[in-house]
């Protein structure tokens, strides 16, 4: 078996790392200091961290200095995503040293600025396929933004490096990830596949990693490591081969 990398999550809602149910704003559990939850993947070998501000996303506010300080205390690399919709978004977040930024709402609503953000900024680009069904969603996930397909067309056509793909219906329910929407992902595209949404146990982890040698690169797991269903060192043991 190839490795599959791993992303833990670490989602800032209000200042706390926070974990939703199928994104909805409302449905946080809280798990207290982002800098400490970050620093305890790291310490538990993670060689990424998923990055997420919620506010941001939701246009609830931002988290940005807090991101900033967790991206800035990390040796790892560090994915970084929400409300990165324009220059100055863009700007802020990339100064932040992060690996890469992962694109969501932008990729729907501003489709021109994303294919040059994508030229300028290559691999430090990933954009964020969320959805519902077929359907994308922006916008905190509150709004159609179009279909998964066509969009994944017109952004193979303009570079993009990489999608992390989300079934909604999945994320934060501890109900196993959506295999055939990757498989269905990995077909329509060339470009690596970072899986998101569902990961409940480390059977999960073993199935996305069954789909390495498609073009499946990672998986995000955030709700099973929080809620204990396995630790970060077992999933590792388990990728890593
Ligand atoms: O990760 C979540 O739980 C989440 C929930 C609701 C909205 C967004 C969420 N996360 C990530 O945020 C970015 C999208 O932000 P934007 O649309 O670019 O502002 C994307 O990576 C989502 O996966």
């Amino acid at each position: 078996m190839t490795t599959l990398e791993l992303l833990p999550a670490v989602d800032v809602r209000n200042g706390q790392a926070v974990r939703l149910v199928h994104g909805e704003s409302g449905t946080e559990t809280s798990y207290g200091s982002p800098l400490e939850a970050a620093l305890a993947w790291q310490r538990a070998g993670a060689e990424w961290l998923h990055l997420v501000d919620l506010d941001a996303a939701f246009g609830t506010g931002d988290n940005r200095a807090l991101v900033a300080e967790v991206t800035g205390a990390m040796d790892i690399k560090v994915e970084l995503s929400g409300g990165i919709r324009d220059d100055a978004s863009l700007a802020a977040a990339l100064a932040t040293g992060c690996t890469r930024v992962n694109l969501g709402t932008a990729a729907l609503e501003t489709p021109e600025w994303v294919a040059k953000v994508i030229a300028e900024h290559g691999d430090k680009i990933a954009v964020g396929l969320d959805v519902r069904g077929t359907t994308l969603r922006g916008r905190g996930w509150t709004r159609d933004g179009g279909d998964l397909y066509e969009t994944l067309e017109r952004l193979n056509r303009e570079g993009c490096a990489r999608y992390v793909v989300t079934d909604i219906a999945k994320d934060g329910t501890l109900q196993g990830p959506n295999l055939d929407l990757l498989r269905d992902v990995c077909a329509a595209t060339d470009r690596p596949v970072v899986a998101s949404g569902g990961v409940s146990s480390l059977d999960d982890l073993r199935a996305i990693a069954g789909l390495v040698p498609l073009g499946v690169e990672g998986a995000i797991v955030g709700k099973a490591l929080y809620a204990k269903a396995f630790t970060l060192e077992e999933a590792l043991a388990v990728v890593s081969g």
